[in-house]
């Protein structure tokens, strides 16, 4: 019998040379891995046609309804990661093409990010870095964080993970997410807030929703200035979710301490971001799940996913409504 196409048209070395779980997966398909990003969409879609399953290793291809219609062969889109926004959703379920991702298993390695960039930034480290590194021994005067006050928004499994790893640092916390658990908050002792009430009074704001038609920028002008003065922002959900401009501007006038960053408008790079030009703020190049626990997680979770996927028990599907008729 054939063995099911998978395909990795992007450019995920360690995902593939460095994991034993994907040669599991060449047990049971056949996997066509490029090594870099395709030059352009003639190539990707060239790439594409002959797949049963796209891996999409880090969003690393835009799936629209346009490169969908050109897929005919296309049964189920495996995204190595958390976040599906990359992929037009409706249009995937109107194809019968299931989406599975792989929920919870890497939210220690992106709150440790989250974690880290907070504290980066409250320590002005990315600054003094390149100020010693200029023969400069700074005087920037750095922010406490323990005793201080952190707003999570979205409590789903980052989020809360964000709040166990702040809990135990001595921060106190509140929340703001779309369905609210008391259950939870009471098990991870925080408080859940309204919207305004956590932009007003909380010392480091944390984002952590996914980017939906609701939270596409829900972090706009008005929002970083209802944010306390002095206050810090941390963006490793999308960066849709803020209005980069509006960040930029705020972080120049000072009304922001500063700002931790792993998410763009535009990626893999970040050319032309204002955010390259602020000086107050620690930015990563998309990496919050980047360490070789975090790869393993994802690549294992991914395999399992293909394997449940062609074993006809299709599992975690986030477009689970529409069932797959191919
Ligand atoms: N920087 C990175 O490398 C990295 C890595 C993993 C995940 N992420 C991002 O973090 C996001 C959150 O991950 P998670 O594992 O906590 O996801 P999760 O599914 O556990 O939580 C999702 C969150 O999205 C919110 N949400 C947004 N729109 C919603 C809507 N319309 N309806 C209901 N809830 C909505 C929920 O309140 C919830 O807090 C991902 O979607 C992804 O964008 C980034
Ligand atoms: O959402 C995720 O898993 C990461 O941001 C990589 O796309």
């Amino acid at each position: 019998m054939k063995s099911p196409i998978v395909v990795i048209p992007g450019d995920d070395p360690p995902l593939v040379g460095g994991s034993q779980h994907l040669n599991q997966l060449r047990d049971f398909a056949d996997v066509r891995y490029y090594g870099d990003r395709p030059s352009s969409d003639s190539e990707m879609l060239e790439r594409l046609a002959p797949a049963d399953v796209l891996l999409n290793s880090r969003s690393a291809v835009k799936v629209s309804g346009d490169v969908l219609n050109q897929l005919p062969n296309l049964k189920m889109i495996a995204v190595c990661g958390i976040g599906y926004d990359s992929i037009d959703i409706d249009a995937a379920s109107n194809h019968g093409i299931i989406v599975s991702n792989i929920p919870g298993r890497t939210a220690t390695v992106v709150a440790e990010h989250a974690f880290g960039l907070m504290l980066a930034v409250s320590r002005r480290m990315a600054l003094m870095t390149e100020q010693l590194r200029a023969g400069q021994w700074s005087s920037e005067m750095a922010m406490s964080l323990i005793g201080k006050r952190i707003g999570v928004i979205g409590t789903g499994n980052i989020g809360l993970e964000m709040i166990r790893l702040c809990s135990a640092f001595g921060m106190e916390i509140v929340a703001w997410t779309f369905h609210p658990d008391e259950a939870t908050a009471a098990e991870f002792g925080f408080r859940y807030v309204s919207l305004d009430e956590l932009l007003s009074t909380s010392d480091v704001v944390s984002l952590h929703v996914r980017l939906s038609d609701e939270t596409r920028g829900m972090i706009g002008a008005l929002q970083l200035q209802q944010m306390k003065p002095g206050a810090i922002l941390i963006n490793t959900a999308r960066a849709a979710v803020v209005d980069t401009s509006a960040l930029a501007a705020a972080l120049n006038e000072d009304h922001l301490f500063g700002a931790g960053v792993d998410v763009y408008d535009a990626e893999p790079t970040a050319d032309g971001n204002p955010l390259l030009s602020c000086r107050n703020v620690v930015l990563t190049p998309h990496t919050a799940d980047r360490t070789p626990e975090g790869l393993d997680l994802l690549t294992l979770g991914c395999v399992e996913n293909i394997r449940a996927f062609l074993d006809g028990r299709p599992q975690n599907v986030v477009n689970a409504s529409r069932p797959s008729s191919k």
